[in-house]
């Protein structure tokens, strides 16, 4: 994984790196509840689903080449994800295959670009606001954990009064 501040820069494609040049550490990812492990085996993936008891996955594929109803379809899901938005749930998604983005943002409201390649796991807590894009390589495979029953609702922000977004701010103490 790589983590750094995005340079905010619009005039660039937004599958570009954007690397600000500002390195963000796994330390100042925690403090705002994201979580990063290299899981260098399926054992490593299932103790972290284990221990944070999800029961269900399954496997996203966003490749032009396979994707059902072809590119324009492709990016139809991929317009939503990197619409900003947060979840009710905590979010854990593993790389299988293939490089894509996580931004999410800092307590200041900055945005913090991961990028993510095959082994690293991230763990994005129930609340926080962020975004998902893949790379200029267009191509990725990820297993998504579930707790409960597989299912991907996003609330674009601004999300007001919402309990989710009160509790996560609490637990960062912004
Ligand atoms: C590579 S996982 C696809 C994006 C996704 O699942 C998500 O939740 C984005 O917010
Ligand atoms: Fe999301």
């Amino acid at each position: 994984m790589l983590a750094y501040y995005h340079d905010d820069d619009l005039s660039v494609d937004f599958r570009e790196d954007h690397n600000s040049g500002e390195e963000v550490s796994i330390e100042t990812l925690k403090e705002v509840g994201v979580l990063y492990f290299k899981c260098g085996t399926q054992d490593d993936v299932e103790t972290i689903a284990t221990e944070r008891e999800y029961k269900n996955r399954d496997i996203i594929d966003l490749s032009a080449a396979t994707f059902p109803g072809g590119p324009e379809a492709l990016n139809e899901k991929c317009k939503n994800f990197y619409l900003e938005h947060l979840h009710e749930d905590e979010e854990i998604r593993y790389i299988l295959e293939g490089e894509g983005y996580f931004d999410v943002r800092d307590k200041s409201d900055r945005w913090i670009r991961t990028k993510l390649f095959p082994g690293d796991l991230l763990i994005l807590p129930a609340g926080i606001y962020h975004r998902f894009t893949l790379t200029s390589k267009a191509s990725v495979k990820a297993l998504r954990l579930f707790k409960d029953e597989p299912k991907w609702i996003a609330l674009n922000r601004p999300v007001d009064a919402n309990p989710t977004r009160e509790s996560y701010l609490k637990s960062i103490e912004v």
